[in-house]
């Protein structure tokens, strides 16, 4: 039965799934246990939404596998989906941006106009409780909240110089919210407690701790495939045999971007931006 005092979520997780793992996985069924579990929220849907090859991170092969392979992961899923929006931009896209979008997607498919307008957010008064925090956008309650789920290390790079706007960081955590998985020991919530901007939304941050640690990563596979290792249970096994099939994955392509400025950076780095 449908308990009207839960606040419907629902989780977006960004990143470059190059490839997907079962960690990826594990972060919307730890997110989703964590919410829940406060008793607050009913989390109905996840979206992995993999980044455009315009992000040009080092290695990053292309969007059509990564979307593929997180596609053929989402399978094992009955709640958690890929969304091809991100990946299928030309340039590389601002998280904030992202987000945005998939909130006016989640407004017109509930029907709902989005009276807050989404680009001039930063300038508008926001909902503010009274010691001064802004709260997340569903104070309209008639639509689910939409978060950002990510990992620890995406929190903690809100502090690499010119890779985050400012005003992304508060929309991003002040509108929307985000969920954490801690990928090792408590650092997350030092680095909360650190920032001044954080910890003023330290109400929007779900730190959710991973207690079965571990340290799978893409890297980790793409290393182990170069060196012809196996990666079996580290990706759902249609991930691997998808990699096998399309000989993903080899020494030329970890060379991919190499001598190329991350997106964010050349963006950001450049003056008046
Ligand atoms: N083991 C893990 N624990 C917690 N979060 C994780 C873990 N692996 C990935 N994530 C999170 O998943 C999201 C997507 O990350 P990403 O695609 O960069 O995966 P990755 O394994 O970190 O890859 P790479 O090694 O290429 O950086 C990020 O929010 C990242 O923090
Ligand atoms: N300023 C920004 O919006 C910004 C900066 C850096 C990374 N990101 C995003 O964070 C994610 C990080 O992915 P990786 O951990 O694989 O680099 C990507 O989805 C990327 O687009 C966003
Ligand atoms: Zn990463």
């Amino acid at each position: 039965m449908e308990n009207s005092d839960t606040t419907k979520v629902v989780l977006l997780a960004c990143g470059s799934f190059n490839p997907i793992t079962i960690m990826h996985l594990r972060m919307f069924e730890l997110a989703r246990d964590y919410l829940e579990d406060t008793g607050k929220y009913r989390v109905v849907k996840g979206i992995i939404s993999p980044v455009g090859d315009g992000y040009k991170k080092k290695g990053l092969i292309e969007a059509s596998h990564r979307l593929e392979m997180a596609r053929l992961a989402a399978e094992s899923s009955d709640w958690v989906k890929v969304d091809p929006w991100e990946a299928q931009q030309a340039e590389w896209v601002e998280t904030a941006k992202v987000i945005r979008h998939h909130y006016e997607e989640l407004l017109a498919a509930e029907g709902k106009n989005d009276q807050v307008d989404t680009v001039k957010v930063g300038k508008k008064r926001r909902h503010e409780d009274r010691d001064g925090f802004s709260l997340p956008h569903s104070v309209r309650t008639d639509v689910p909240q939409l978060k950002l789920l990510c990992g620890a290390d995406v929190l903690e790079s809100f502090s690499v110089p010119n890779l985050w706007k400012p005003e992304d960081i508060t929309e991003i955590i002040g509108r929307f919210g985000m969920v954490c998985i801690t990928r090792a020991g408590n650092d997350a919530w030092k680095f909360v407690h650190q920032s001044d901007t954080l910890w003023r939304h330290r109400k929007n941050i779900h730190l959710v701790k991973e207690w079965v640690t571990n340290d799978i990563s893409s890297t980790h596979v793409r290393r182990a495939l170069r060196r012809g290792q196996s990666v079996r249970y580290l990706l759902p096994d249609p991930v691997m045999q998808y990699i096998l099939e399309h000989s993903l994955y080899s020494a030329e392509s970890e060379e991919k971007n190499v001598d190329v400025i991350l997106a964010p950076l050349q963006r950001y780095s450049k003056s008046g931006n």
